[in-house]
């Protein structure tokens, strides 16, 4: 390739570059872009209005990664496996661009063939000018009415297509949300939008209103801890800088809460998180034991993860045990225990771009064995009358109410208590809270991630 047929990288759009080569990373490394992306901003000093389309176009893109490549499969007369790997990522990005931003035919087309004609040269860069002026010459909803399974056959293929989700997770959707058609687009729809910006206020440090306050946001509906966070980068807030807040989903703020609600008779202080890395709910239970004269123990089998832990339990009253929870050797005779269990995280897809491109059905089955383990231990764990909150950041019934029904089954003396007061905070009230005796969050319900909470005695 002659070096005058190269754009050279200086005259490129840096924040197209580095939504680029994020989707790289995510393909050649199995990165998470969500930890790429910004880390190659700060190094890049990629900032502001540049920096937020990057982060749109990037997690963008991931999101919609199954759409947009039956869109460029078809433009292209080939299937997307046959297509350069570089060169597929930067059909991606054009291809999001002109179907899901309000950024011009033009300009989505030429950045694109320029990005590639900077790498590959000018065979592929006319490829690119090809394939993107066809995909320009319809609209998001002409192709998914041309490519998209028929709504009166097939709705959930349909629906799955329309939001970009691999079918078998839209299948899990409707499962968990009792077959109804309505409710599954809602879920499917609010999975594919950008995610809110939750922060958690760390109790007996700041509260939820000087937060909001500080930071320019507004307090959360629910949570007594969380502030929604309307824009802008959370490491410009200073109290996070500071560690007396943090970026946690507001879901995931109410389950640390229901752990430190629940009556228990007799409360000792002795308070354990049984899967606690990175410590997000280790450092709001923490901070609540410190108020309450109690200790939490934090279990972590992953060793890196502990050390984030670490990193933000500070001098809080908790003390991190690096183990496999299933066998910790610390002594039964819990107050109150919170199992976060490992899981697939489809509760949380809108936070991770392009997890649900790399999730499958077996992941889960794999899952399910270690939840239903780590169950039973937490039982045995529990002194009588205490409380095991189990939770997922998944409505898969398989990996929630299945795993909770058999560890019930076969744990003598186990009982499952109504989880449904244990959240009934601010405005979230019985309405929206089921039949019980489970709580299942949603996105298209509650703005939260889809965390699952049970909650469990042991007579
Ligand atoms: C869903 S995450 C927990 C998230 C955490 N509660 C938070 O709010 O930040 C599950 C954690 O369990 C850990 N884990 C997996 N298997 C485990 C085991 N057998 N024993 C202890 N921890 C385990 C994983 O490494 C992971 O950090």
């Amino acid at each position: 390739m002659s070096g005058d047929r190269k754009l050279r990288q200086k005259d490129l759009d840096p924040a197209r570059v580095a939504a680029r080569d994020t989707l790289r990373a995510v393909r050649e490394r199995d990165a998470y872009a969500n930890l790429v992306l910004p880390k190659m901003l700060r190094d890049r000093k990629i900032e502001g209005r540049d920096a937020a389309f990057a982060t749109e176009l990037a997690y963008g893109t991931a999101r919609a990664q199954g759409l947009l490549d039956a869109v460029i499969a078809a433009a292209a007369k080939r299937p997307v496996e046959e297509i350069d790997g570089p060169v597929l990522d930067v059909l991606r990005l054009g291809a999001y661009q002109l179907l899901r931003t309000r950024v011009g035919s033009h300009a989505a087309v030429s950045t694109s063939v320029d990005l590639v004609r900077s790498e590959n040269g000018m065979g592929p860069s006319g490829f690119a000018n090809a394939v993107l002026r066809k995909v320009s010459q319809k609209t998001e909803e002409m192709w998914v009415d041309e490519l998209a399974p028929s709504p009166a056959e097939d709705l959930v293929g349909y629906l799955a297509f329309q939001y970009a989700h691999p079918r078998w997770i839209a299948e899990v959707f409707r499962d968990a949300l009792g077959g109804s058609a309505g409710q599954l687009q809602a879920a499917l729809a609010a999975d594919d939008e950008r995610p809110p910006v939750h922060l958690v206020a760390r109790p007996g440090y700041i509260t939820a209103e000087e937060l909001a306050l500080t930071s320019g946001g507004e307090e959360g509906d629910y949570s007594p801890y969380c502030v929604y966070l309307p824009g802008g980068d959370p490491g410009d807030v200073e109290a996070i800088r500071e560690g007396y807040a943090g970026v946690q989903d507001e879901g995931s703020q109410l389950i640390a809460r229901a752990v430190t609600v629940a009556e228990v008779a007799d409360d000792s202080g002795r308070w354990l998180d049984m899967c606690a890395g990175p410590g997000g709910k280790a450092a709001l239970i923490g901070a609540l034991a410190e108020i309450d004269a109690a200790c939490l123990d934090a279990i972590e089998v992953s060793k890196h993860r502990a050390e984030l832990i670490r990193k933000v339990v500070n001098d809080l009253p908790v003390t991190i045990h690096v183990a496999d929870a299933r066998s910790s050797g610390l002594e039964p005779g819990y107050d109150r225990i919170l199992l976060d269990a490992p899981c697939s995280g489809l509760g949380s897809l809108r936070r991770r771009p392009e997890s649900r491109w790399r999730r499958t059905a077996a992941d889960v089955e794999e899952l399910v064995v270690l939840q239903k383990e780590l169950l039973t231990e937490a039982l045995r764990l529990v002194k009588p009358g205490g409380v095991v909150a189990y939770s997922t950041c998944s409505p898969h019934p398989a990996e929630t109410t299945a795993v909770v029904a058999d560890v019930r089954a076969s744990v003598d003396g186990a009982r499952q208590l109504d989880a449904r007061p244990l959240v009934t905070v601010g405005k979230l009230g019985p309405e929206l809270l089921g039949d019980g005796p489970h709580v299942q969050l949603w996105p298209h319900i509650h703005g939260t991630d889809a965390m699952f909470l049970a909650a469990l005695t042991r007579d």
